[in-house]
């Protein structure tokens, strides 16, 4: 029996699609994978300019991808890092992940984000860069320590919620659901390393210099 079939699907919303898988790589690639990531990688710590001053983000992070997969954040535009083999492997698990669920997905792009302890976090936003497209589908691997994505409506038409996100799993977040829900990994009383990578399509046509 391979890993894949051990892996197990919840529905979070229906309306828009979010859903989490539990066990995407299964034990000991995964430990290792989060072992290998926070050794590896040339974690950065850029800075946001907001209201004319420099700001250090609240965590470290890494843009991968393939070299037409330039991407546009915060006024930069960023180009990507060459896939790393461990990352590559985890894109395709996902991408495997998906079709055995019957959905088809790919991905040139992926923002890895490195949170120390609890204390690091990311700010409440939506991943709805023109270069993403109008519906995008964003698959969130989560590795080390859990945490909860907390989800608001952007129309404030029901209750934020969190979606816990264990080691080892898959948030998968379908189209609409940056359209309509923004989300956040706000700051907890705990420790613990965790990374996410964020895997994405970044439309390689959008892109202008
Ligand atoms: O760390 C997480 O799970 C969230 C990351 C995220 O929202 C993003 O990369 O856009
Ligand atoms: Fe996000």
């Amino acid at each position: 029996m391979t890993q894949l079939s051990l892996s197990s699907r919840e529905t979070l919303l229906g309306d828009p699609p979010l859903a989490r898988f539990s066990r995407l790589l299964g034990e000991p690639a995964a430990t290792q994978a989060l072992t290998r990531l926070d050794r590896e990688l040339d974690w950065q710590r850029p800075s946001l300019r907001l209201y004319g001053r420099e700001h250090p983000i609240p965590r470290h992070q890494v843009w991968m991808g393939s070299p037409d997969a330039r991407y546009r954040y915060s006024g930069r535009n960023f180009c990507p890092e060459a896939w790393h083999p461990e990352v590559a492997a985890i894109r395709d698990a996902v991408v495997e992940c998906l079709a055995a669920a019957g959905q088809s997905a790919r991905f040139n792009s992926v923002l890895l984000n490195r949170y120390a302890d609890g204390e690091e976090r990311m700010g409440w936003h939506s991943d709805d860069e023109p270069e993403l497209g109008a519906a995008p589908l964003i698959a969130a691997v989560s590795l080390g320590a859990e945490r909860p994505l907390r989800f608001r409506w952007k129309q404030r038409e029901a209750e934020a919620f969190n979606a816990w996100l264990p080691h080892d799993s898959l948030l998968v977040m379908g189209p609409g659901v940056q359209r309509r829900l923004q989300h956040a990994l706000l700051p907890r009383r705990h420790r613990g390393l965790r990374i996410s990578l964020t895997f994405r399509w970044v439309h390689p046509s959008r892109i202008h210099d």
